[in-house]
């Protein structure tokens, strides 16, 4: 059994059975490349308690998801929330088929963008526009859609005759602009976001506001890994409490946040009672 299927083009999407995402408990875990040494495996073991185990091979691993599972439908807009190294940021990424699980799978029906990192695939030595290009025909796109997305980044990238220069050039807010607008050109059945993309300079974010909630707005699924609790309760119908690679509770924004912050504020005070101590 093949541990990630995607079908963006799948027949039952076509005939409007709509997006899906379903995910049967999912395991990933990361080797630890230095384990041998005593004081880093203390350190980590400290660090990820309960998490720190030896694979089939003896290497030491974190198991950074540890049987998670869930489904998604049409309209769902889901929160994930949790500490540092809770495991959000893998899980994004398990669903857009950049990590393989050792154990379990991810179905996923529908086309999906995985707006993690602007910068990924990005070639410094390409142009912009052969960055939008070499972008496109690794998507699989036709020539006439390659050519509807180089007019669409132009259009809001807004670099001039920059965009025929080399990306090493670039300064770093033009490497954003080119990058946000790439990555948000794709509008998915499947949008995965990590927090990062809400992150940016003043300026450019309000512009780029606007294009993120349309294309938020246009998924029939969104994923969302955040901080941002208020993000959460203007975007998402659910919410996933994730705690040590684990999911500790699920369910409407309005039952999971109070329980998250309340937890949140007793380990806080928790911490500092120690500290006094
Ligand atoms: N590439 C990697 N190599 C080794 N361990 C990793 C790697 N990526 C993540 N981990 C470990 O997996 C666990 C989950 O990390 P993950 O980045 O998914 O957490 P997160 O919830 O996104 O955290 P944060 O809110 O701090 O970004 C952590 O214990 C982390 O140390």
């Amino acid at each position: 059994m093949r541990p990630f299927i995607n079908t963006p083009n799948d027949t039952d999407t076509r005939s409007g059975t709509g997006a899906s995402v379903e995910v049967q408990n999912l395991h990933v875990t990361f080797p630890l490349y230095h384990g041998s040494a005593r004081t880093l495996r203390k350190t980590l073991a400290k660090a990820t308690t309960g998490r720190f185990e030896r694979d089939q091979q003896q290497r030491m691993v974190v198991q950074a998801l540890r049987g998670i599972s869930l489904s998604l439908k049409p309209g769902d807009r889901l929160g994930l929330v949790g500490g540092n190294g809770a495991g959000k940021t893998t899980l994004l990424r398990s669903l857009a088929g950049i990590y393989e699980p050792v154990a379990g799978r991810v179905v996923i029906r529908g086309e999906i963008n995985a707006l993690l990192d602007t910068n990924l695939g990005m070639n410094v030595d390409l142009t912009g526009r052969e960055n939008i290009t070499l972008r496109g025909l690794h998507a699989g796109m036709s020539p006439r859609r390659i050519r509807a997305i180089e007019t669409d980044v132009q259009d809001f990238a807004d670099l001039g005759s920059f965009l025929d220069m080399p990306v090493r050039t670039y300064s770093s807010g033009m490497v954003v602009r080119l990058g946000f607008a790439l990555a948000t050109s794709i509008r998915p059945r499947v949008l995965l976001m990590d927090e990062w993309f809400l992150a940016g300079d003043t300026n450019f974010m309000l512009k780029a506001q606007g294009r993120l909630e349309q294309l938020v707005q246009q998924a029939e699924i969104l994923v969302i890994s955040t901080h941002q609790l208020d993000v959460v309760s203007a975007w998402c119908t659910r919410v996933l409490w994730m705690d040590q690679g684990s999911i500790k509770l699920e369910g409407p924004p309005e039952v999971v946040i109070p329980a998250y912050l309340s937890h949140e504020a007793s380990m806080s005070e928790a911490a500092t009672a120690a500290e006094l101590t």
